[in-house]
């Protein structure tokens, strides 16, 4: 994916031409601009620069994220372990703008295997180990 500047994302703050930064993606949103329900100029608030924040103070849905009109330009410089992150999680660029909710539940789900699996290791080689000792003391 392309690496865009802080300078060249900072570019795109006029009207008509308006990108933003969301999660370490850069979107392009002119061509949304006019239909964004919360009106055209929330973006052109932002334009150019990280908007994050507002983005889920605004509690979008699923289907904001999958917004088919925004154009993904590339990460932002900086941002490549952040973009790694979703990418782990399990997302990709066709959905769109990545949910954090989604994917800190992802991370946790990973986390619990990884306990449920280590916790089944120990309990079977305990069982093992006892079985194994009582054989012992009856010979
Ligand atoms: C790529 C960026 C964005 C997309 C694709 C997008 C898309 C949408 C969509 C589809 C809705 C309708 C409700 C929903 O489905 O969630 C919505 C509502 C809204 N958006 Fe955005 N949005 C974007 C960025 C932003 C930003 C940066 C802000 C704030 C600065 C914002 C503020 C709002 C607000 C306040 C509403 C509620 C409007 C209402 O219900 O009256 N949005 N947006």
């Amino acid at each position: 994916m392309k690496v865009v500047s802080h300078e060249e994302l900072k570019k795109h703050n006029s009207e008509g031409d308006v990108w933003m930064a969301i999660h370490g993606l850069v979107y392009d949103v002119s061509k949304f601009m006019p239909d964004h329900p919360g009106g055209a100029h929330l973006l052109q608030d932002v334009a150019g620069r990280n908007a994050s924040g507002e983005f889920e103070d605004a509690l979008h849905s699923e289907q904001a994220r999958a917004e088919e009109a925004i154009v993904l330009k590339g990460m932002l410089e900086g941002c490549e372990q952040q973009v790694e992150g979703h990418r782990g999680a399990g997302w990709t660029e066709d959905q769109g703008i990545p949910n954090p909710e989604v994917q800190e539940a992802a991370k946790s789900s990973a986390s619990q295997t990884v306990v449920a699996t280590v916790l089944l290791v120990g309990t079977i080689g305990a069982a093992l180990a006892a079985f194994a000792f009582l054989r012992s003391r009856k010979q």
